[in-house]
């Protein structure tokens, strides 16, 4: 396959920012990175928080730049490129955000969001194709069209998930970094935008850099993975094999601790038919646990009996 983005060699130092400025030391978050993602592939990128996931996904769209190294797209380096000799690369690269109730203007509409995409990305349609455009993106994200008109606010974070993911695949970017694109929303609506990812990558082709702290979905969604472990990728491989069979001490601790809690992926993927779930209980998930042992026994959440350590593990998560 060939190579679409690279990280070479890449270190990220910022400066401490809970110190007085007087203080301030620099801190390396990242260190000495180096990942290959290819055509049409989706690369999970885990770790705990704070071991610098999101650092990686703003350095591949140069939202910040590396400390040092390189960053190769379609074999350009990209490190070092002007505003101006970026453009074309930027519109290959787009991102998602977590928060997708953050991520739109609300006094737009979702239309003129999705249009505001398009025209600032200096494409040359004009008012009525962009319209179109607009339509048929609203179509392939799930929505009705008739939606263009509403503002953000009378929308659910599902819908504005959509709309973000919109904006993004609007001019036929190769490379999304998603970045915990469904942490902010409910597990029942988690399966309709992670599915509606796995199917927009097949139709368009694209690559996914997918960042996220559920392991459980990063394992069904994943062709390959990466561990961060304080800024270090520690582990790296075809996702099945990091899942079945970590080999570093830190992967081993990271799949145990997540077993009490991560999503139970037959709940967001039922195409998977019976895939195994790293949840002890199959159904526990932080805080949701009631609601989403409801939905794993498809009862209503009032009437569904959860096991005494069960309930301890949720309330200590
Ligand atoms: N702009 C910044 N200035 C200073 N430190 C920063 C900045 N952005 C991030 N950091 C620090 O860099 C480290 C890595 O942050 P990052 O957001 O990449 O981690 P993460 O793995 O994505 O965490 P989470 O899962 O909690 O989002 C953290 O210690 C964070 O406090």
């Amino acid at each position: 396959m060939m190579s679409l983005l690279r990280f070479q060699n890449i270190n990220k130092v910022y400066s401490d920012r809970s110190l007085a400025l007087f203080k301030r030391a620099p801190v390396q978050v990242l260190h000495d990175i180096n990942l290959t993602l290819h055509h049409k592939e989706i690369f999970g990128i885990i770790g705990e928080s704070g071991s610098g996931k999101s650092t990686l996904g703003r350095l591949t769209v140069r939202l910040s730049q590396p400390s040092s190294g390189h960053i190769f797209f379609e074999n350009q380096n990209i490190t070092n490129l002007s505003k101006k000799a970026f453009q074309p690369y930027r519109k290959k690269i787009q991102i998602i955000l977590q928060d997708p109730h953050n991520a739109l203007n609300p006094s737009l509409s979702v239309g003129a969001s999705i249009e505001e995409a398009l025209t600032a990305q200096h494409t040359q349609m004009n008012a009525s194709e962009r319209r179109e455009r607009v339509a048929a993106l609203l179509q392939q994200t799930g929505l009705s069209p008739a939606i263009a008109n509403r503002r953000p606010h009378e929308l659910s974070g599902g819908q504005k998930q959509r709309i973000g993911i919109a904006r993004a695949i609007a001019i036929n970017p190769t490379l999304i970094v998603a970045d915990e694109i469904v942490a902010a929303l409910d597990v029942s609506v988690q399966a309709h935008i992670l599915n509606l990812m796995l199917d927009l990558r097949s139709q368009f082709n694209m690559a996914y850099l997918f960042i996220s702290h559920d392991l459980a979905i990063v394992q069904k969604i994943s062709d390959r993975v990466a561990v961060l472990y304080k800024g270090r990728i520690v582990e790296t491989g075809l996702s099945d094999e990091v899942f079945q069979n970590p080999l570093h001490p830190y992967t081993q601790t990271l799949l145990a601790s997540s077993s009490a809690t991560s999503t139970d992926t037959k709940t967001i993927f039922p195409q998977f038919g019976n895939g195994t779930t790293n949840s002890s209980s199959g159904c526990c998930f932080y805080n949701q646990c009631f609601r989403r042992k409801a939905i794993c026994e498809n009862k209503s959440p009032d009437t569904v009996e959860i096991s005494p350590t069960h309930h301890i593990a949720c309330l200590i998560v």
